[in-house]
C-alpha cells in the first residue's frame, strides 16, 4: 500500500501525523510500503495536475507493486476518480482511499456485534450518499450551463439516490430496535441510582486495558487503532458497598468521519447518558494534547461535552518522571488521575475519586473562595 500524506510538512522527520496515518493503514491490515510527502502547498494539488504528484505516485506504485494508494485527507469522488484513472493509464490499476474511507474499511473489519455491523453499514451509505449528492450538483450546473434538463446521469443518480434513502432508513430502524435493549438497561441503572461511568478517549490510548483491570472483564486489548468498537459494560466495584456502572466503547481520532459518529450515535450514547466521564490518555503520546483535543470535540458532536471528566493519564510508565497522583483545581474539583492501567499504578485512586463523584465519601474538596 502506498500512502500519501496530504497534510505533511514539505520536510523533516516523520510527523506525528503522518505516523497515525501509517498505523490506520497498517490497522486495516495492509504493509505501507512507502509514505509520500504531501504537495499542500504547490496551487494546483486539488486536481494534481501538472504537480508531478501522479508521477511521483505511480513511480512507487510500480517499484513497490502496490495495488492501493491511500490519501491521508478527505478527496472528492471525483478526484478519488481521477487518480484511479490517471494512475492506470500509466498501466497501473490501484484502488485509491482517502482517510474517510481507510476509517470505513477498518470499522467494516472490526464490527462483530450485530449492532455494529448495522452501523458501519450505515456509515458507508450515508458517506456514499454524500458522494453522490456531489456528483448530482456537479452536474446539475453542467446541465444550466447547456441550457438542457434529464440526461441518463441524472436519472441514474436519482434512482441511486432513492434506494440509499430507502435503504439508510431500513437501517435506521433496525438499529433502533437493537439499541432498544440497552437504553432500557441503562434507564434501569439511572433509576437503581448507579453511578454510570464512561471510559473515552482517543483511540490506542488504553481505554480497554483499563476497564479490565478495573473490573476483571476480558475485553479486546491490541496495539491497534480502532480495537473496540462495541460498547461493553459491567459493574465496577468501589468499596465495601459501593459500585458503579463502567462501560468501555469506541475510542476517538482526529477528523472521525461524520458519518461515522452518527451511525455510532447509538453506541456513543453511552458517552452521554453517562454521570462520570473517565477521559483515557496516552500521557506518553507526543501528540496527547491534540489527541485530548481532537476527543473534546467529538464529545461535542455528540452532545456530551457537558458531562463531568476526568482527565485520566495513562501509561504513566512510558514516561519518566511520572508518578500516580491525582490533580485538583483550587477549588478540589479532580481535574486528572495518572495511572499505568499495566501495572495498576493508581488505579485505587481512580476508584477513590468515583466514590468521591458518587457522593458515597465526604470530600476531601476545601471551600472554594471564588
Ligand atoms: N505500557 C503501557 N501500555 C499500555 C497501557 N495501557 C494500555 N497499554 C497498551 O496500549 C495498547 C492499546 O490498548 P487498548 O486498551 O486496546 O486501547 P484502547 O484505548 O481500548 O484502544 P481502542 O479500542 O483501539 O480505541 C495495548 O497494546 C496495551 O497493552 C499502560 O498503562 N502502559
Ligand atoms: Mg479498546
Amino acid at each position: 500500500m502506498c500512502l500519501d500524506i496530504g497534510r505533511a510538512a514539505a520536510a523533516g522527520r516523520a510527523s506525528d501525523r503522518e505516523q497515525e496515518a501509517a498505523r490506520l493503514v497498517e490497522s486495516a491490515g495492509a504493509d505501507v510500503v512507502e509514505v509520500l510527502r504531501g504537495r499542500r502547498d504547490r496551487p494546483d494539488s486539488k486536481t494534481f495536475a501538472g504537480t508531478g504528484k501522479i508521477e511521483e505516485i505511480g513511480d512507487a506504485v510500480r517499484l513497490h507493486g502496490a495495488h492501493t494508494v491511500v490519501f491521508d485527507h478527505a478527496l472528492s469522488a471525483s478526484q478519488v476518480r481521477n487518480v484511479e484513472r490517471a494512475l492506470a493509464e500509466g498501466g497501473q490499476a490501484v484502488r485509491v482511499y482517502d482517510r474517510t474511507e481507510l476509517i470505513l474499511e477498518i470499522f467494516g473489519q472490526r464490527a462483530r456485534s450485530h449492532e455494529g455491523k448495522l452501523q458501519v453499514e450505515l456509515a458507508r451509505l450515508e458517506h456514499h450518499a454524500t458522494r453522490l449528492v456531489r456528483g448530482w450538483s456537479h452536474l446539475e450546473r453542467q446541465r444550466g450551463g447547456l441550457g438542457k434538463t434529464g440526461g441518463p446521469g441524472e436519472k441514474q443518480i436519482e434512482l441511486d439516490r432513492r434506494m440509499i434513502g430507502e435503504e439508510v432508513k431500513k437501517l435506521k430502524a433496525r438499529i433502533a430496535k437493537v439499541t432498544q435493549d440497552r437504553a432500557t438497561q441503562r434507564s434501569g441503572r439511572a433509576r437503581a441510582g448507579v453511578l454510570r461511568v464512561s471510559l473515552v478517549g482517543y483511540t490506542n490510548a488504553g481505554k480497554s486495558t483499563l476497564f479490565n483491570r478495573l473490573t476483571g472483564a476480558d475485553a479486546y486489548v491490541a496495539d491497534q487503532l480502532f480495537a473496540t468498537l462495541d460498547t461493553t459494560t459491567r459493574k465496577l466495584w468501589l468499596a465495601n458497598d459501593s459500585s458503579a456502572a463502567i462501560s468501555d466503547t469506541v475510542g476517538f481520532i482526529q477528523d472521525l468521519p461524520h458519518s461515522l459518529v452518527a451511525a455510532f450515535r447509538a453506541t456513543l450514547d453511552e458517552a452521554v447518558q453517562a454521570d462520570v466521564l473517565l477521559h483515557v490518555v496516552d500521557s506518553a503520546s507526543p501528540s496527547r494534547d491534540e489527541q485530548i483535543a481532537a476527543v473534546n470535540k467529538v464529545l461535542k458532536e455528540i452532545g456530551a461535552a457537558n458531562v463531568p471528566q476526568i482527565l485520566v493519564w495513562n501509561q504513566i510508565d512510558r514516561v519518566p518522571g511520572l508518578q500516580p497522583e491525582v490533580i485538583r483545581d483550587p477549588c478540589g474539583k479532580i481535574l486528572n488521575i495518572k495511572v499505568s492501567a499495566v501495572t495498576g499504578a493508581g488505579l485505587e485512586l481512580i476508584r477513590g475519586a468515583l466514590l468521591e463523584m458518587a457522593g458515597a465519601t465526604p470530600t476531601d474538596a476545601q471551600p472554594c473562595a471564588a
